[in-house]
């Protein structure tokens, strides 16, 4: 893949306090990427770094051909082709909504025929599905329309990039994930790439193309939704972006590869007795004998016939539900039970979760992933 947007080993500060500690990340024109992470740690400080409202201390940022950032060179934010959406879509409220899009437009368009600036917004205002909208004002729009005009600004002088900071925070479930799938579309029409800052793991997952997790200024991993959900690549990772089970334990000899091609397979004993491990972390495997931390996923693990655990919470989700469940001097297990039934038949699933009390054996259906301790 050849970065469309490329940044290296980035560092920003606000005074003398480092906020972003050598970002490292590549954008390809087709991706829709997300940057998600937990609160303060400088998701939009990168945003805004990207837009040029933030300097770099150090490091190199390039969109397509252009320079942003080198060697002490920063480009103005005008004279970037970087489209911003804002998290409380920020409408102009004296102009409507043709107005907001056409404000969008660069100062040459906006000098031109009069004509051409309305057919650009007219262009837009199709694109985002509110041709009929053009004169209500932004008091009149409800809070999804509000971020589709916010969208329609951004895109008006047909930008390289389009930085979205939460545009879904503020809007109910239902509306947030309606918005997300048009959003998505919108761009996709636009063919404009994306980045998109959220601390909704679900959003990051379900939306983007490409994501980085960020964790107290530095990208901890990158790549496809799969991969960073599958494939974490440390303990926090796979913590942050989904539920975890995390155990301690000490790594035995493995069983050997039955086609002889990759030499025995990493084992751990664990409180779940001796299972597969697939280890994570670079550098040399463990040897017999040494703790690590193991990741299961709670799906990765099934209820069977047996006495060893017992169910002490259960959370009804409708497609699934997650039970916990406590061997003696155990740490607590999550596993997800599979109740795949219509919502329709919600109660009828709600009754076929496992019972509070209830004993059962865990099956751990996919190898688990091995970090140091
Ligand atoms: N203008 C500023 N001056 C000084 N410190 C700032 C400034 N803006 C942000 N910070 C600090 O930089 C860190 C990163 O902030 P940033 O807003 O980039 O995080 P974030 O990941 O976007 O957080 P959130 O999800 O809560 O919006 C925080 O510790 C914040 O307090």
């Amino acid at each position: 893949m050849t970065a469309f947007l490329s940044i290296t080993d980035l560092t920003v500060g606000y005074g003398a306090t480092p906020v972003l500690r050598g970002i490292t990340l590549d954008v390809s024109d087709a991706d829709f990427t997300a940057i998600v992470g937990p609160s303060g740690c400088g998701k939009t400080t990168l945003l805004r770094t990207i837009a040029g409202l933030e300097r770099a201390t150090s490091g190199d940022m390039r969109l397509g051909t252009q320079m942003l950032t080198t060697h002490g060179i920063h480009l103005a934010p005008h004279k970037r082709n970087i489209g911003w959406v804002p998290q409380d879509a920020s409408l102009f409220p004296h102009l409507n909504v043709a107005e907001n899009i056409a404000f969008g437009l660069a100062t040459s368009l906006r000098r031109v025929k009069k004509a051409a600036r309305s057919n650009r917004v007219a262009e837009l205002l199709e694109l985002v599905s509110l041709t009929a909208f053009g004169l209500r004002m932004p008091h009149e729009l409800s809070g999804g329309q509000a971020q589709r005009v916010a969208l329609a600004r951004a895109l008006a002088n047909r930008p390289q990039l389009v930085l979205l900071d939460e545009p879904f925070a503020g809007l109910d479930p239902i509306l947030r994930s309606d918005l997300r799938s048009e959003v998505k579309a919108i761009l996709a029409r636009a063919q404009t790439a994306a980045l998109l800052v959220t601390h909704d793991q679900t959003e990051a997952l379900s939306l983007a193309s490409h994501v980085a997790l960020m964790h107290d200024g530095i990208i901890e991993q990158a790549g496809s939704p799969l991969d960073v959900y599958s494939s974490p690549a440390t303990v926090w990772c796979a913590e942050f972006l989904g539920d975890a089970n995390v155990l301690h334990a000490t790594t035995v000899q493995g069983e050997s590869d039955p086609n002889g091609l990759n030499g025995p397979h990493d084992s751990a004993l664990s409180a779940l007795g001796i299972t597969p491990m697939t280890w994570m972390e670079g550098g040399t495997q463990p040897v017999p004998g040494e703790l690590v931390s193991l990741m299961v996923r709670p799906e990765s693990l099934s209820l069977v016939t047996g006495q060893g655990w017992r169910v002490t919470e259960t959370s009804f989700a409708g497609h699934d539900g997650l039970v916990t469940l406590v061997a003696d001097t155990k740490t607590p297990l999550a596993a997800r039970s599979h109740t795949t039934v219509p919502v329709l038949q919600v109660l009828v699933a709600a009754r076929q979760m496992p019972l509070i009390g209830a004993n059962y054996d865990v099956k751990l259906t996919a190898p688990a992933l091995g970090y140091a301790p």
